[in-house]
């Protein structure tokens, strides 16, 4: 639990999905992430993506079919995790320059239409990979301090009653936000 361990100041819930063989797996030990036994957690259900911060989107680049079944798993992340989650597209094994078949500039697209990051690594050389983890945290890093910073704007504003006439929470992230309370992140 986060209270019991003094040596972070922020823990986040990631997830790397993506068809079987993409190398989600190489790339969590390449990085030698603290996955406290969750690599091995499987079983894609809505409590597998509940609570994550981040997730991470890989595909293959010597697969057509796994970067086409990007747009299945994109679906299961707006069926099952919290709306605002952070996500970042990742085409992996970038090293095998010979049997590339996804164009990265078509999977820039895909990104660039869903207002996400897109990388190429190799887990195999360890290409982009720190950067994949370090640009997730720093975006679910920046979201979460603009939705904080909105959700004190708030209360702030509740305890002024004049200042709530026509007011509605400014949310710094870009991104639209209902004002329901979500228990999700
Ligand atoms: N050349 C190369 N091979 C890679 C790379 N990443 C993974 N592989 C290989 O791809 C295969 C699958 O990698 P895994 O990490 O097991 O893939 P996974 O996505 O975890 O697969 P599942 O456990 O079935 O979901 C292994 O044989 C890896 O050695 C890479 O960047 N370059």
């Amino acid at each position: 639990a986060a209270t019991m361990n003094p040596e972070y100041d922020y823990l986040f819930k990631l997830l790397l999905i993506g068809d079987s063989g993409v190398g989600k797996s190489c790339l969590l030990l390449r990085f030698a992430w603290d996955t406290a036994g969750q690599e091995r957690f499987r079983t894609i259900t809505s409590s597998y993506y509940r609570g994550a911060h981040g997730i991470v989107i890989v595909y293959d680049v010597t697969e057509q079919e796994s970067f086409n079944n990007v747009k299945l798993w994109l679906d299961e992340i707006d069926r099952y995790a919290c709306e605002s989650v952070s996500r970042l597209l990742v085409g992996n094994k970038s090293d095998l320059v010979g049997r590339k078949v996804v164009d990265a500039a078509a999977a820039q697209d895909l990104a660039s239409s869903l207002e996400i990051s897109f990388l190429e690594t190799s887990a195999k050389n360890s290409d982009n990979v720190e950067k994949v983890f370090l640009t997730m945290a720093s975006d679910i890093h920046q979201r979460l301090s603009a939705e904080e910073g909105a959700i004190h704007q708030q209360s702030r504003g509740a305890q002024t009653p004049r200042a709530k006439i026509n007011s509605a929470p400014v949310w710094l992230g870009g991104e639209k936000q209902t004002q329901e309370t979500s228990n999700c992140c």
